[in-house]
């Protein structure tokens, strides 16, 4: 048995564990299993929080494939919940290593309730080589690419992991099962990518729907969310240093991009439950 705990950001959701009391061998086999809503718990993957030895605390995370992402927003700000709710620390500015750099947390507390948090997400990365994507060239803005007998016009950026966004107008209909896939497994993404599809509301707000990388279609991804700002910025659809609200499908993100390149994002981080579970042997 190993105790767990569910937690959401904006409706992306992963199992948590403690791992200053519990051991994982196997967390690739672990999140391919917790992952799973029939023989599992159901999640968009699984996330350590560990010890570390830069920082306040660390964190890893695997996608529900069981492959392990350099980053992830919204499970930043549920560790900081985590590790503040759970007496880890009684700080409200937390520094999280990961592997993708140390991030900074700043944790808004309200009657004992942490509300929101705010994370400074780093720089983004327009290297096409550094993201990566196999393109020539200093940056990727609307580069013309072919899925599916349909045109359309990536803008990559890596903020810790790979993202590609995508501009339209009807993001509601598109059929991400289909169309998801062949992006993520494209042959100019040497590691995969996270695709983002951006519909603008205004020079303030943008819609999204993403297909992550190792999940599939989630409700929400605070890096992809980053990425978008920072890809409608470089298109000129947004500004630097303004709060963009990113609406996805389980909720808002606040996004600014600074002029420094530097990205900052504010959001919740909600509890769901928390319990013990029976983990399958090839998966410890
Ligand atoms: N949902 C996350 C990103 C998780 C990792 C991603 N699928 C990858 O493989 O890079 C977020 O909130 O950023």
């Amino acid at each position: 048995m190993i105790k767990f705990t569910k937690m959401h950001g904006i409706g992306n959701s992963y199992i948590y564990i403690n791992c200053f009391e519990e051991e994982v061998f196997n967390p690739s086999k672990m999140s391919e299993f917790v992952s799973d809503p029939h023989f599992g718990i159901g999640s968009d993957g699984l996330v350590l929080i560990m010890p570390s030895e830069t920082a306040d605390f660390k964190m890893r995370i695997f996608n529900a494939d069981g492959s392990e992402a350099e980053m992830c927003g919204n499970a930043t700000r549920c560790v900081g919940k985590y590790v503040y709710d759970n007496g880890l620390t009684k700080k409200t500015d937390i520094t999280l290593e990961t592997n993708s750099g140390i991030k900074d947390l700043e944790l808004d507390v309200i009657d004992g309730e942490v509300v929101s948090v705010t994370v400074g997400m780093g720089k983004a990365e327009l290297e096409p080589q550094k993201i990566p994507v196999s393109i020539d060239g200093d940056r990727v803005i609307g580069y013309p690419i072919s899925v599916m007998d349909k045109e359309y016009e990536i803008t990559a950026v890596s903020m810790g992991n790979p993202h590609a966004v995508i501009f339209m107008d009807d993001i509601d209909s598109l059929e991400l099962e289909k169309v998801g896939p062949l992006f993520e497994n494209h042959e100019l993404f040497p590691e995969r990518i996270n695709t983002e599809f951006i519909k603008v509301i205004d020079e303030d707000t943008l819609q999204m729907r993403v297909w992550e990388r190792g999940s599939g279609e989630t409700w929400a991804c605070g890096t992809g969310a980053c990425a978008a700002v920072v890809a409608a910025v470089l298109n000129g659809y947004c500004k630097h240093d303004r709060e963009i609200t990113v609406k996805l499908r389980g909720g808002n993100l606040k996004i600014t991009y600074l002029q420094d390149g530097t990205v900052i994002k504010k959001g919740p981080a909600t509890f769901i439950c928390e319990g013990e579970v029976e983990v399958p042997p090839i998966a410890r």
